[in-house]
């Protein structure tokens, strides 16, 4: 008898184009393919006629349009802009879906970043399930639900703020939205729409773990069908050793950082970045330049090419270096590292919990003010020093947080509650872990 042939589940990925959105579903797409499931990771035209991709062979990176790449008259609001975007990636989407359907091998489930949840609506029409992947913490996305549902309003009215499952917030620990307010609220409701059409999700993925956000994931548990599925990226290391940056929208010098990490003692060099996005403006980057200076600690700086250019005339300290780009969990990994200023976005927060590096915190904007808040007052991982929209921070604040989490008093607290969530981080997604087990019973239903 002719044994029965199987054939893999196929799952396509629709991640956002933008790196701290890519990161994340990369690497939970390649934990799949690692389960023996069929992944076509799709990204924009545009992004793959910049992007370095690389080591991806376990799935295949297929490209749709969705109008940017063209030459045409950009459109004159941002909500025009993302209209037009949706328009035409939708058409496109669809047509890849049916062109797809008469393979071998036609997707049964699309994997969406949830701030794109159109993509649902095409992948049902087309007889396809759909997942939304969340790429912020669980109690940022249940924000954005009482942002939807009315219960909070946008601009914020109280003082305080008490939400299910979450601690009591202040105003400044809710996502900053002003900033990007434009009068039809675009960004806001592109945020809350999240939640649009969440009923009709099979299963609702984020990028966290039970032991860190047990409270609210319970909660939304109790609404959707929940599944924590991260640290993505540890996820990924389990197989690759980091080898995460697959898709990068930024060139890797690798320099000799490597080595000049080596040279240094345990725990004596800052780390600071504030991801692939986020930027200061030159009067911010000189405090934060003469306040490492004057913490007179070794730092290792990441300043995008696109900021260069805000760094103090000359600047140049014995004791730092600064690149362009580096793979940041290999950083953050290396016994060097005694803490990390950043600006709080999902990705850093979690691989720096992941590692067991304490953060000073220095949240920009949207979700980065409540994952500030989260690390200093509920993990107690770290010290927030601003989530202004406007103010400075000056250097001598900056010297001072950085003296308080080096070698301070509260420094080995700090390290002590850092490394409990590394261990947690990686129980959960080793095997029997949260994660692990979520990604487990997941793949198993979608096989049967
Ligand atoms: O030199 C660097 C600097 C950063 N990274 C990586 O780039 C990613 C950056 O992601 P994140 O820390 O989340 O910051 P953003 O790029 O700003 O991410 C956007 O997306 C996140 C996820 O939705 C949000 O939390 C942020 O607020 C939003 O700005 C991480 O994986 C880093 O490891 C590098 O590999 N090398």
């Amino acid at each position: 008898m002719a044994a029965a042939t199987i054939t893999k589940p196929h799952v396509l990925f629709v991640p956002r184009s933008a790196q701290g959105h890519i990161n994340p579903a990369l690497a939970f797409a390649k934990r799949l393919a690692s389960e023996g499931i069929n992944v076509t990771f799709i990204i924009t035209t545009k992004l793959s006629k910049s992007a370095k991709i690389s080591d991806c062979s376990s799935i295949t990176i297929d490209y749709i349009s969705d109008g940017s790449e063209e030459e045409v008259k950009e459109p004159k609001t941002i909500e025009a802009y993302y209209k037009r975007i949706k328009a035409v990636f939708s058409a496109n989407l669809a047509e890849f879906i049916q062109r797809q359907k008469s393979t071998g091998s036609p997707a049964k489930l699309v994997i969406y970043d949830s701030t794109m949840p159109w993509v649902l609506d095409v992948a049902q029409e087309w007889g396809l399930l759909g997942a939304p992947f969340f790429t912020q913490s669980g109690a940022v996305s249940s924000i954005f639900y009482h942002l939807k549902q009315g219960s909070l309003k946008f601009p914020y009215e109280d003082s305080t703020v008490s939400l299910p499952a979450l601690p009591t917030l202040q105003i400044n620990d809710l996502p900053s939205l002003s900033k990007f307010m434009d009068s039809n609220q675009t960004i806001l409701k592109l945020l809350a729409d999240q939640f649009l059409n969440l009923d009709r999700a099979v299963w609702v993925f984020i990028n966290t773990f039970d032991m860190l956000e047990k409270e609210v994931v319970e909660w939304m548990a109790s609404r959707w069908p929940i599944k924590t599925v991260g640290p993505t990226f540890l996820l990924q290391q389990k197989y690759d050793k980091f080898s995460n940056q697959t898709i990068s929208l930024f060139e890797l010098k690798l320099d000799s950082y490597k080595e000049w990490l080596d040279s240094k003692e345990a725990g004596s060099v800052i780390y600071v970045s504030f991801g692939s996005t986020a930027s200061l403006g030159k009067e911010q980057m000189e405090e934060l330049a003469f306040g490492l200076i004057k913490s007179n600690c070794y730092f290792f700086w990441v300043v995008r090419s696109s900021e260069m250019d805000k760094l103090p005339h000359n600047f140049n300290s014995e004791k730092g270096l600064i690149v362009e780009w580096c793979n940041q969990p290999e950083v953050l990994a290396h016994r060097a590292l005694a803490c990390f200023i950043s600006h709080c976005g999902w990705n850093s927060t979690l691989e720096a919990l992941s590692y067991g590096v304490p953060l000073i915190a220095m949240a920009q904007w949207v979700d980065q003010n409540t994952n500030a808040k989260f690390i200093q007052d509920v993990w107690r991982v770290g010290v927030a020093i601003g989530v202004g929209e406007n103010g400075i921070i000056g250097r001598e604040e900056i010297a001072m947080c950085i003296a308080q989490v080096v070698g301070g008093e509260r420094s080995i607290e700090l390290k002590r509650n850092a490394c409990k969530f590394k261990k947690l981080a990686n129980e959960a997604v080793e095997y029997g872990g949260t994660s692990a087990n979520n990604i487990q019973d997941f793949v198993s239903k979608l096989m049967s």
